[in-house]
This record gives structure tokens, C-alpha cells and sequence, in this order.
């Protein structure tokens, strides 16, 4: 089968969709049974001889060019390349096929489109696929490593180490730490499973109080599921039951870690008013509900996104130091302590950078804008009196103002992204609609289903849409194609297009309207069979 003539996408776009004919044929028979095949509103021409390939289709042209490929499609309207790809998905995802449009391809008239277009930004679809397979990794069972782990711990299974340190010893909790992703047997979705080694709970009540922790629900903080003790890992443990973030790291591993020859130290000044306003954010929440983090060093505060950050392991200290809340008021001020040291460490990018205070704040004068020496002041100020978390955010309000500015542009963008993502979403159904409807074998010789009618059409339809050739008979695999004539049906627009019957003696032409109301009423017949 050729393909036949047919408007170029692009063409369509500008022309509001407007109809198109297909070319002239001379008379041509076709056989009785052909004959009863076809639905009464659909014209018929003849004469197959005249359809070659289509020659306006800049759009298909450009697809060629703009070669990409992924898992799930090659697109190519090139046959000797076609051949040569491979067409199984390949494993692991080669993630360097996501390659933007090249300088020369990218460069189109106004109306072309390449295929990037279509759908979501390529960085950010490989860091959700990344995430995704991240958060799907599990243990080869026949390692030592998964054999030294328990199957189960309470509802969690398919514990996965994210620890990559050999020494497990903790400078923060002081005990022996390690750190699982598993699966929880509740909802299937991965959390993350923080054990304290060989830690005894001597008091039942200290268990309540994760209690509060459970409560917050902020985005500058890893929410805490549950603690439980266990024996499973064949000593007395303590685990507390965290959200996965799939990649995250910490501040730690990304500013405390030597540096490449010739790199400045310290956090660039935009990224750290984006850490310091989080924290801030996260730190008024936690002290208004009667609450200290208690945790605020670069290990425990979890890079989970450009910029994003949250303080982890929140709720530890309170249990393995269990106080009954008595001395939370001076735990908050030691938070807003912490938190200033926290800000000179990262603005020096060391962590002894506390130590000499005026020799570091001299270097942050020289690097960074005044207000940050301003606020890590506030922080680390001695008082009398009690200091609190507004203070720090009515010094940085107009910081504030520019960073909501750029969630709100982020989050613009974000959503430009999803919305192709919805189209393609649309175009799925519609597949999905033809594939239940095309050959089904239950009605096979079913005179009211399969070869007959609506159905015929539509069968011809996607030999129309995939299974068209080039001249020299081989397969054409062009994702551009697929999408203009899937969007078309979706709109159900009156261009007419000419399919042809497998055995190519007998041409129809049909509008996608006319398409569109043949899947429709094939559907509904469907559905009623299904539900009668
Ligand atoms: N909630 C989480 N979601 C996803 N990954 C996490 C989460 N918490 C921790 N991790 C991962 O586990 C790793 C180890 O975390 P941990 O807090 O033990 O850091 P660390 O640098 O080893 O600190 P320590 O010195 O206390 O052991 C982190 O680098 C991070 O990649």
C-alpha cells in the first residue's frame, strides 16, 4: 500500500483545519463483497494507479530530518536507517537518545514543528525517568548484601540500602545509623526507613512523640510516617518511617565535598536566600506547632530538586532523648543558632567556617550582598531575651517576594510541560478506543462487527495511520504522521482522506468526521456488549 496524497500538518494548523480533497481517479471496479464493506456516506473513487506518496508534507520532511528516538518509537521516514535501528526497547534507558533538536533542524519555518515539541521538556522528562527507575531499584536476592537484610520489617518490604558510606556511626544521633528505601505492603508506594542501630527505647511514652511530627505537613520538611522498634535485623532497632525523595542528596554531599581545581567555595548567593527562605519557612512552622528540628546540619537537610531542599530525620532526637517537650523553648533557640551556623557553612563552604567567625564573616562581606551577613548576625547574636523565627523572616520579606516570584515562573513552566503531556494523554485514549475496537477475534466473521461497516473503516484507518510504505515497499515509521491524523480524528474536522483496501483494489474517502462518528458508535456498541 502507498500513501496516499495528503495535507500537510502544519497546512492544516494555519487553515483552521479546513477540508482538503484527495486527487482524481478514473472508474475502477471493486468486488461485491468490497462493495457491502462500505459504509453508505462514504465516497468511493478507483484507480489506486494515480495515489503516490504525498509531496507536500514539509512537516514529514522535517520529522525525517529531526531523526530522534526513545524506548517506546523510532521516528524516521528514512528506510535504509529504519532498518538499521534497532526496534527493541533497550535496556537500561539510554538516556543520551533524549537529544534536544539540533542547531540545523531546530532552526524551521514558523509553521513546522519538530518532534521535541510535542512533548515534555527533554531534562525533565530523564530526571522523572531517573526518579522513577531510582525508586523502583531493588536488591538482587542472591547477593550478600540483600540475604543480610530481613525480607520484612512490620509493613516494609524490599529494603534497598541508600547509604552509600561504610561508616555507618552517625556524628549526628551518635548511635550507628543506616538507611533503606522499602516498599510499604499498606499502599505499595516507597518511603524511607532511617534505623538506629542497636538503640534500646527504655520509655514506652517516648514513642508519643512522633505523634506531633506526624501532624506536619510542610514543604520544607520530610514528613515522618511512624517509628516502630524491631528485631528483625537481629538486634533492638529503632525505625522511623520517612517520604522517599527518588535521587535526592544532601547539602553535605554537595557543598562539603572538595572541590574541583579553580571553583569558588560557598553556595551561589541565589541559591542560598532559596535555602535560607525554605528553611526559614520550614523552621516557622515546626517552632508555631510547638516544635524544634533539632537537626539543622548540611547532612539532614535532603536536596530533593534544583534548589529544594527539606530537613530530614525530623523527630529523632525528641524520642532517643526523650524530654517529655520540657525544654523544647530552648531547643528553638538553639535552632535559630544552628541555623546560623548553618548559613556562614555554606556561604564559606566549610563546615570549620564557624570557628573563626570573624575571619569568616569578613570573607562572606566581600562575596555576598550585605543582607546575608545581616541575617546570620540576627542568628547568632547573644540576647537576653528570647529570639524568634520572625524576626529572620521580617528581615528577609523582600527576598521572600523574589523567591515566590520565581516558584510562580517555575511553576508556570511546569505547567506548559503538563499541558503536552495532556495532549498526548488525549491521543492515548484514542488509541486505546482503536485498539479495542480493531479485530476484535471474538467477532471474527461477525458480519455486524469486523469486516463490515464502521468497523471496515476504521481497520482501513490504521493501516492509513501505521502501516503505510514508501516506494520501495518499505515500512514508513514516522511518529509526525501518526499524530496529525490521530489530532484530526480527535477533532473529527472535515478534511477527506483516501484509504485503501489491503488488497489495493478499491480506494474510499472518508472525512475525519465521518471517522470520528464511526469510532464513536463502534465504542458505544462496544460498551453496551461489555455492560448489557
Ligand atoms: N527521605 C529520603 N528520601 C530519599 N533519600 C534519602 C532520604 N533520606 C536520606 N536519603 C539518602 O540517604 C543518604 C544517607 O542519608 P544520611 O542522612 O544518613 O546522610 P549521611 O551523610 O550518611 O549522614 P550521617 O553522617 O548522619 O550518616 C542521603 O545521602 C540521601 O541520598
Amino acid at each position: 500500500m502507498r500513501p496516499p496524497s495528503s495535507l500537510s500538518y502544519e497546512e492544516n494548523l494555519i487553515n483552521g483545519f479546513n477540508g482538503m480533497g484527495v486527487g482524481n481517479s478514473s472508474q475502477f471496479q471493486m468486488s461485491q463483497q468490497q462493495q457491502q464493506q462500505i459504509p453508505p456516506h462514504v465516497d468511493r473513487i478507483m484507480n489506486p494507479g494515480n495515489m503516490g506518496p504525498g509531496n507536500g508534507s514539509n512537516f514529514f520532511q522535517t520529522m525525517g530530518q529531526n531523526r530522534s528516538s526513545d524506548d517506546s518509537f523510532r521516528y524516521t521516514t528514512d528506510s535504509h536507517n529504519a532498518q538499521q535501528l534497532p526496534i527493541a526497547p533497550l535496556q537500561p534507558l539510554q538516556y543520551h537518545l533524549y537529544t534536544p533538536p539540533l542547531p540545523h533542524v531546530s532552526n524551521m519555518p514558523a509553521h513546522h514543528r519538530a518532534i521535541h515539541h510535542f512533548f515534555m521538556e527533554d531534562n525533565l522528562r530523564e530526571t522523572l525517568q531517573r526518579q522513577s527507575e531510582a525508586s523502583r531499584q531493588i536488591l538482587d536476592p542472591n547477593t550478600p548484601e540483600a540475604q543480610s537484610l530481613p525480607s520484612e520489617i512490620h509493613i516494609y518490604h524490599s529494603l534497598y540500602p541508600l547509604d552509600d558510606k561504610p561508616d555507618r556511626h552517625s556524628k549526628v544521633f551518635g548511635f550507628p545509623t543506616s538507611v533503606y528505601k522499602a516498599i510499604s505492603s499498606m499502599d505499595g508506594k516507597p518511603y524511607v526507613l532511617r534505623r538506629i542501630e542497636g538503640f534500646r527505647l527504655l520509655s514506652e511514652t517516648a514513642m508519643t512523640s512522633i505523634e506531633g511530627w506526624r501532624r506536619i505537613k510542610h514543604a520544607g520538611v520530610v514528613s515522618v510516617r511512624e517509628a516502630f522498634t524491631t528485631k528483625a535485623f537481629g538486634d533492638n532497632s529503632l525505625v522511623f518511617v520517612y517520604d522517599y525523595f527518588p535521587l535526592s542528596t544532601t547539602l553535605s554531599a554537595m557543598y562539603f565535598v572538595p572541590l574541583r581545581a579553580g571553583a569558588k567555595p560557598g553556595v551561589p548567593e541565589k541559591s542560598l536566600w532559596s535555602y535560607i527562605i525554605q528553611i526559614s519557612s520550614a523552621i516557622k512552622t515546626l517552632h508555631s506547632s510547638g516544635l524544634a528540628a533539632r537537626i539543622l546540619e548540611p547532612s539532614k537537610l535532603l536536596v530533593t530538586g534544583k534548589n529544594r531542599v527539606r530537613l530530614n530525620c525530623c523527630g529523632i532526637f525528641d524520642m532517643i532523648n526523650y524530654d517529655g517537650g520540657k525544654n523544647v523553648i530552648q531547643f528553638q533557640q538553639d535552632d535559630l543558632v544552628n541555623f546560623g551556623r548553618l548559613i556562614v557553612a555554606l556561604a564559606c563552604g566549610s563546615l570549620a567556617a564557624v570557628h573563626n567567625l570573624p575571619k569568616s564573616l569578613e570573607y562572606i562581606s566581600r562575596q555576598y550582598t550585605p543582607d546575608v551577613k545581616n541575617v546570620i548576625l540576627l542568628l547568632l547574636s547573644k540576647r537576653s531575651n528570647y529570639k524568634s523565627i520572625d524576626e529572620v523572616l521580617n528581615m528577609i520579606m523582600p527576598k521572600i517576594l523574589q523567591e515566590a516570584n520565581s516558584a510562580y515562573s517555575y511553576n508556570d513552566l511546569l505547567e506548559s510541560e503538563l499541558a503536552k503531556e495532556t495532549e498526548n494523554g488525549r491521543v492515548v485514549r484514542l488509541l486505546c478506543k482503536l485498539g479495542f475496537i480493531n479485530e476484535r477475534p471474538e467477532f471474527d466473521m461477525d458480519p455486524a462487527w469486523s469486516e463490515t461497516g464502521d468497523r471496515y473503516l476504521l481497520k482501513l484507518f490504521r493501516d492509513y495511520v501505521f502501516h503505510q510504505v514508501d516506494e520501495l515497499g518499505n515500512p514508513v515509521v514516522d511518529v509526525g504522521h501518526v499524530l496529525q491524523c490521530l489530532n484530526k480524528l480527535d477533532a473529527g474536522v472535515d478534511e477527506r482522506i483516501m484509504l485503501m483496501s489491503r488488497d489495493e483494489q478499491s480506494c474510499l474517502i472518508v472525512s475525519y468526521k465521518e471517522l470520528k462518528q464511526c469510532i464513536e458508535s463502534s465504542f458505544s456498541m462496544l460498551s453496551r456488549e461489555t455492560n448489557p
